[in-house]
């Protein structure tokens, strides 16, 4: 349950061994509260409740000065909050009870001097070279700490995060490695647990992409085409009405027979199959063949690739069933008049 629908764990053994000895583990996910809730996220969301599931410890970290540092909503902090609450609130309604997870506001943290002495610890055992490289945990490039150096203390403060909490594990898409690497690697020389990490895939955006380059870092690679709150035109947002998800979908990139780098058969296979077991129906007119009830993701990449199934098809049926799987999170939100305000300031402040 835990290891299922992951890009990697590192270690597995060491996750096994953890599990083994009985003890209550204790894990957590961070996320910048700082824009709308797009349909990547139900990927750790959902490994969030696998987590839970399987009886781990889970913290959600709202990682409020760390939007900050990253000049989110013009480091405007009474709405990166407000954005906080209703990131809480949706995956309250997707099945993450407020109860059942701690939610830790940063802000809580760096009250401690406690928290700044590990942050200074952790910078005083890593490099620049390595500080600079590790800025695409926060969706940057080594040199965008050129003209604003407090982009420095963002790593240093993430590694610390881990081990003022106390973490067993460590939660975040593939983005999130060079935190995670980091922390495991200072971990020793501070006496601290060795983390593990738990990398969930990162869903490419609706624009698709292109083979790597031989030679470009992967990791940079995919979070430069990955879905983000930051390139709306490459989202679909919880918030987004019924009729826009469709809208969405049927422009979004998905050459027939293709797989690689495909969003669609992306959103089928790491959240529709995950989230509901009960398989992708496609209804089609019956000189197309008739419907066909794919039972699982398997099945699906292979009729697509075969060539046995139309984008046009797949879309709708795609779209169908995101759209039962938005539904309920959509409704709690927009009962909530604070938040579609919200919803409209962040379209008007997000940028890079
Ligand atoms: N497209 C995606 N698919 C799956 N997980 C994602 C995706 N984008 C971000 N995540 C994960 O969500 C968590 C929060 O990331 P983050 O706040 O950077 O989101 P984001 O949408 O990339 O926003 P931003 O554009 O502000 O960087 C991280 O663990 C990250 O790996």
């Amino acid at each position: 349950m835990i290891t299922r629908n992951t890009a990697e764990v590192v270690t597995p053994e060491e996750l096994k061994e953890a599990l083994e000895s009985g003890r209550k583990l204790k894990g957590y996910l961070g996320f910048e509260p700082s824009g709308l809730f797009h349909i990547g996220w139900l990927i750790w969301a959902q490994k969030v409740k696998d987590l839970l599931q399987a009886g781990v410890d889970m913290s959600l970290l709202v990682a409020t000065w760390h939007a900050w540092i990253n000049d989110k909503l013009g480091g405007n902090m009474e709405m990166i909050k407000l954005a906080g609450d209703y990131a809480i609130t949706v995956l309250d309604s997707f099945g993450i009870s407020r109860s059942k997870v701690h939610v830790i506001d940063a802000e809580d943290m760096v009250k401690d001097k406690d928290y700044w002495s590990l942050v200074i610890r952790v910078a005083k055992n890593t490099s620049l070279a390595r500080m600079k490289r590790a800025l695409t945990i926060m969706g940057r490039k080594a040199d965008e700490a050129e003209l604003d150096s407090s982009k420095l203390i963002y790593p240093a403060m993430q590694v610390s995060d881990i081990f003022y909490m106390d973490l067993d594990i460590a939660l975040g898409g593939t983005d999130q490695r060079k935190a995670h690497m980091l922390a495991r690697d200072v971990a020793e020389k501070l006496g601290k647990k060795k983390v593990i990490a738990i990398h969930t895939p990162l869903l490419v955006g609706l624009q698709g992409g292109q083979r790597m380059n031989p030679g470009v870092d992967e990791d940079d690679a995919l979070a430069d085409i990955k879905m983000s709150k930051s390139k709306p035109e490459t989202a679909i947002f919880i918030n987004d009405e019924p009729e826009e998800v469709e809208g969405k979908l049927m422009t979004a990139y998905c050459p027939k027979g293709v797989v690689e780098n495909n969003p669609v058969l992306q959103i089928n296979k790491y959240i529709l199959f995950q989230v509901d077991d009960r398989g992708l129906k496609v209804e089609r007119d019956a000189k197309f063949g008739g419907d066909v009830q794919f039972n699982t993701y398997e099945e699906l990449e292979k009729a697509y690739a075969e060539g046995k199934l139309h984008p046009k098809d797949l879309k709708v049926a795609t779209a169908r069933k995101l759209n039962q799987i938005i539904d309920p999170l959509r409704k709690s939100i927009k009962s909530r008049p604070e938040y579609d305000k919200l919803a409209k300031e962040i379209a008007r402040s997000v940028s890079r």
